[in-house]
C-alpha cells in the first residue's frame, strides 16, 4: 500500500546506503538567475560539467524589468539596476559556457520558471522536478515530486543529476464536496494554510485530494501546490488524471505518439492506493470555504473576507499575542476593523501563483466595463510568461485592463518580490495575487495582502477589500452567477486560528517508525571519510563541539526574507552577507539616510559575538529557498540554531554550509536553554555526543536528533558532491534503466527549438541572440 509520493520517490532511488540516506535521480532541473551563479562558479572551480544539459532548462525572471521590450537590444542596455544586470549577464554567460537551453528576454517562452516548465510540457507526471526556488512545489500539481533546493543543491544536481534525500512524511489534505461560486483555488489554499498553519506541513509531502481538487483545472491545481511551501511542506502533489493528460498533450516537450501511450500507462498508475497510510490527515469541507484574504505578515494570517482584524486581547499564548501585535503595528491595522473597510493603494496581479491565462481571464471579467478606483495609485497586471501574454492579447484581455486604467506588462516575477523596479513605496497597501506577505517583501515597509485574482481586481475597482460575491459585474454575458453563503463568519474566523491553539496530533506511523529506525543506524564509515579530499570534497569547516553565548529570539515563523532581505540576493558570491543578516531588524535609517544599529539582539553585547541562536518559536527559516540565509548567518559567525522546528529547505541548506540546526521540543528550549541564553551565559553544543551542556558542564539535552549522514558530513567537513561522485556507477546504472523504462521523459530539452531566425543548435542556446 503506497501513497503517490511513496511511488514516485521509490522510482527515483539511485542508491540507498546503510545509513538510510537515499540518492535520488532528478529528471527536470529548472534554473534562474538568482540561485545559480554560485553553483556554476562551484562547477567551474572544480572543473566539473553539467551532467545532463538535456534535463536542464533555464530562464530569467526575478531581476528583469517588466516594462515594454519594444526597444530591447540586450540585457546590458536594458537592465538599469547594476546588480540585477550583473546577475542576468552572469546567467547568460553560464548558459553559453555550459551549453544549456535558455529562454531569454527575446523569446516568448521566457517567463517565471514555474509557469514556463508546465507550459512547455517540461514538467511531467511522476518526474522529479527541482529548482533553486521554493515555489517549485507548483509542479507537484502534475503528480511530479517537485521541491525547492538551495544553491549548493543546484550545484549538486548540475554535477550529478541526483540529490541526497531523506524520505519525508506523508500528509493528506482532502477537500470534500464542491467549492461555492466565487470561491477559487487561491481561497482554498489560503484557507488550508489558515487552518493548519505555516508549520502545519513541516517535514511532509502533502497530497491534495478529494472531489473539490479533482474538479479543478490544471492551472487552479498549480496555484494550490504552489503554496504548499507556505504550509511548510517539502512538496505538494496531486494525482494525475484526465485533466492532467489533456493539459500536457501536444505541448512542445511532451512525449509524442508511442511514447505518449507508454507515458499514459505509467502515469495512470500514479495514485495513492486505497488503504495507503498517511502520517497526518486533514479533511476540509469545500462548502465551508469563502473568499479569503490575509491581513498579517504570514500566509497563515488568512481570514474570510467577511471577517475582521484580530484582537491580540483574544489570545493567551505569548508568542501568538506578541506576533499579532507586531503584525498589526507593521501593517498599520486596528483590531476589530472589518476587512472590507480597509482601503488599498496598489494592485498586483501576477506571480507564479496567479499569472496564468485563467487567472488573467478571471481578473478581466471583474474589470471589464469598470475603471480603477481613484485612490488606486497603480494596478499592475503581469503575465507569467511571454506565451501567456500573447494568448491574453489574442483574447483582448490587455485592452480590457488598459481601459480600466490597469497597466499591462511583460512577463516576470515583478512586484511579487521586487528584485526588479516594481516595488511598493513604504506603507503602501497592496491587494496582491502573490504568495508571501512577509515584511518588506514587496518593498521596504510595504504592506501585502494575499488574495485571488478576482478579489484583487475587485479591490482595484472598489478601492478597498471587497467580497467578490457581491461585486457588480458588468457587460460580460458569462459573468459568474453567485449566491452568498449562509452563516459563516465567526466560526470560520475562529477555525483559521485553530493552529495557534492546538497543533495537529501526529500519530507515529509506519514511515515514522522506519525513519526512527534509520536514525538508529550508525554513520557509514565508507561514505567519505576514507576518500581522497579531492574526490570527497572535504571543503567545509568541521563541526564537532561549539561553546558560545546563544542569542535568544522569542518569535515564530522567522522567515528567510527576514533573515536576509531580497536586496542582498543580487550578489553572485557566497560571502560578504553578514551586513544583510536580519537587516530590517538590525538597522534603521538615520536622518542622513545612513544605517543606524537598533537594539536588536544580535547588535547587543554579548550576543553580537554569538555563535548560536536559541529560538523558542516554531518554523525558523520558513519561506524562500535562498541559501543566502545560511550564508549570512555563517558570515556573521552563527554556527548553530536551536528551534522547535525549521523550514525544510533552510534546514537542508544549513547543513550544506557547515551550520547545525537542532530541533528540540519547545518546552525543552523554553525551560532549559532559553533562560541560560537570556542570562548571557555560554552553552555547549556537542555534535559528536549529540548533547547540549550548560555553563557548568551540566547536561541540558541528553541526545538531540540528527540524521547520521548529515552528522557524518558535518563532523568530517565533507561536501556531498564529492561523495556522490564516488557513486557514479549507480547513477550510470539508473540512467540506463531510465532510458528503457521511462523512455518517454528522455528527450527533455534536447527538443527545444531555438527562437525563429537563428541558427539551430542541439539545445537552442547557442542559437540565441543575447
Ligand atoms: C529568489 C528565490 C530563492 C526565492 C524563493 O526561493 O522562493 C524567491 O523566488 C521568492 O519567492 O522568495
Ligand atoms: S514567488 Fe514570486 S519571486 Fe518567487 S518565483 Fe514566484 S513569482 Fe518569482
Amino acid at each position: 500500500m503506497s501513497t503517490l509520493y511513496d511511488k514516485v520517490f521509490k522510482d527515483h532511488i539511485v542508491h540507498q546506503d546503510d545509513t538510510g540516506s537515499c540518492l535520488i535521480y532528478i529528471d527536470r532541473h529548472l534554473v534562474h538567475e538568482v540561485t545559480s551563479p554560485q553553483a556554476f562558479e562551484g562547477l567551474k572551480n572544480a572543473s566539473r560539467t553539467v551532467r545532463r544539459p538535456d534535463c536542464t532548462l533555464v530562464t530569467v525572471d526575478h531581476n528583469i524589468p517588466t516594462i515594454s521590450r519594444v526597444n530591447f537590444k540586450n540585457v546590458t542596455t536594458f537592465i538599469d539596476q547594476e546588480d540585477s544586470r550583473l546577475q542576468v549577464e552572469t546567467l547568460e554567460q553560464n548558459i553559453k559556457d555550459f551549453n544549456l537551453a535558455y529562454f531569454g528576454m527575446t523569446d516568448d517562452r521566457q517567463g517565471i520558471v514555474h509557469v514556463v516548465g508546465p507550459e512547455q510540457g517540461f514538467t511531467l507526471p511522476g518526474t522529479t522536478v527541482v529548482c533553486g526556488d521554493s515555489h517549485t512545489s507548483t509542479h507537484g500539481a502534475f503528480g511530479a515530486l517537485a521541491f525547492g533546493i538551495g544553491t549548493s543543491e543546484v550545484e549538486h544536481v548540475l554535477a550529478t543529476q541526483t540529490l541526497i534525500q531523506a524520505k519525508s512524511k506523508n500528509m493528506l489534505i482532502r477537500i470534500d464536496g464542491e467549492l461555492k461560486p466565487g470561491v477559487t483555488s487561491k481561497d482554498l489554499v489560503l484557507h488550508v494554510i489558515g487552518v493548519i498553519g505555516t508549520a502545519g506541513g513541516t517535514g511532509c509531502v502533502i497530497e491534495f485530494a478529494g472531489k473539490a481538487i479533482r474538479d479543478l483545472s490544471m492551472e487552479a491545481r498549480m496555484s494550490i501546490c504552489n503554496m504548499a511551501i507556505e504550509a511548510g511542506a517539502r512538496a505538494g502533489m496531486i494525482a494525475p488524471d484526465q485533466v492532467t493528460f489533456d493539459y500536457i498533450k501536444g505541448r512542445p516537450l511532451a512525449p509524442k505518439d508511442a511514447e505518449w501511450d507508454k507515458a499514459i500507462k505509467y502515469w495512470s498508475s500514479l495514485y495513492s492506493d486505497e488503504n495507503a497510510k498517511f502520517d497526518k490527515e486533514v479533511i476540509i469541507k469545500a462548502e465551508d470555504i469563502v473568499p479569503t484574504i490575509t491581513w498579517g505578515n504570514s500566509p497563515q494570517d488568512a481570514l474570510p473576507i467577511t471577517g475582521k482584524i484580530p484582537d491580540p486581547k483574544d489570545f493567551t499564548d505569548p508568542i501568538a499575542k506578541s506576533g499579532i501585535e507586531a503584525a498589526l503595528n507593521y501593517m498599520g491595522l486596528t483590531p476589530n476593523t472589518p476587512l472590507q473597510d480597509i482601503n488599498i493603494d496598489k494592485v498586483f496581479i501576477g506571480s507564479c501563483t496567479n499569472s496564468r491565462i485563467e487567472d488573467l481571464r478571471e481578473a478581466a471579467k471583474v474589470v471589464v466595463g469598470h475603471k480603477k478606483a481613484e485612490n488606486i495609485k497603480l494596478a499592475l497586471v503581469v503575465p507569467g510568461s511571454g506565451l501567456v501574454k500573447k494568448q491574453a492579447e489574442a483574447e483582448g484581455l490587455d485592452k480590457i485592463f488598459e481601459a480600466a486604467g490597469f497597466e499591462w506588462r511583460e512577463a516576470g516575477c515583478s512586484m511579487c518580490l521586487g528584485m526588479n523596479p516594481d516595488i511598493l513605496d513604504p506603507y503602501e497597501r497592496c491587494a496582491s495575487t502573490s504568495n508571501r506577505n512577509f515584511r518588506g517583501r514587496q518593498g521596504a515597509l510595504s504592506r501585502t495582502h494575499l488574495m485571488s485574482p478576482a478579489m484583487a481586481a475587485a479591490a482595484g475597482i472598489i478601492g478597498h477589500f471587497t467580497d467578490i460575491r457581491k461585486f457588480p459585474y458588468k457587460e460580460s454575458k458569462d459573468s459568474p452567477k453567485i449566491q452568498l453563503g449562509g452563516e459563516e463568519d465567526k466560526e470560520l474566523q475562529d477555525a483559521v486560528y485553530a493552529h495557534e491553539k492546538a497543533p495537529l496530533p501526529a500519530k507515529e506511523t509506519e514511515s515514522e517508525k522506519l525513519a526512527d529506525e534509520i536514525d538508529d543506524i550508525p554513520p557509514n564509515s565508507q561514505a567519505g571519510s576514507n576518500e581522497k579530499p579531492a574526490a570527497a570534497g572535504a571543503s567545509m569547516e568541521k563541526f564537532t563541539v561549539l561553546t558560545s553565548v546563544a542569542a535568544p529570539m522569542e518569535k515564530a515563523n522567522i522567515d528567510t526574507d527576514a533573515i536576509i532581505p531580497k536586496q542582498f540576493l543580487k550578489t553572485i558570491k557566497r560571502t560578504g552577507l553578514s551586513k544583510g543578516l536580519f537587516y530590517d531588524a538590525r538597522f534603521t535609517k538615520g536622518p542622513d539616510g545612513k544605517d543606524v544599529a537598533t537594539d536588536f539582539v544580535l547588535n547587543v553585547d554579548p550576543y553580537n559575538k554569538a555563535n548560536i541562536i536559541c529560538c523558542t518559536g516554531d518554523n525558523f527559516g520558513c519561506g524562500s529557498s535562498r541559501e543566502h540565509a545560511p550564508w549570512a548567518l555563517k558570515d556573521f559567525g552563527i554556527k548553530s540554531i536551536i528551534a522547535p522546528s525549521f523550514g525544510d529547505i533552510f534546514y537542508n541548506n544549513s547543513f550544506k554550509n557547515g551550520l547545525l540546526p537542532i530541533r528540540l521540543p519547545q518546552e525543552v528550549i523554553k525551560e532549559k536553554i532559553y533562560p541560560i541564553a537570556k542570562s548571557g551565559k555560554q552553552i555547549t553544543v556537542d555534535l559528536v555526543e549529540q548533547q547540549i551542556k550548560g555553563p557548568d558542564g551540566e547536561i541540558l539535552v541528553e541526545n538531540f536528533e540528527v540524521e547520521p549522514f548529515r552528522k557524518h558530513c558535518l563532523v568530517n567537513g565533507l561536501d556531498d558532491i564529492g561523495i556522490t561522485l564516488t557513486k557514479s556507477e549507480y547513477i550510470d546504472e539508473y540512467e540506463a534503466k531510465r532510458k528503457n523504462v521511462f523512455s518517454f521523459i528522455e528527450p527533455g530539452c534536447s527538443v527545444v527549438i531555438p527562437v525563429k531566425g537563428t541558427k539551430k543548435s542541439p539545445y537552442g542556446n547557442t542559437a540565441q541572440e543575447w
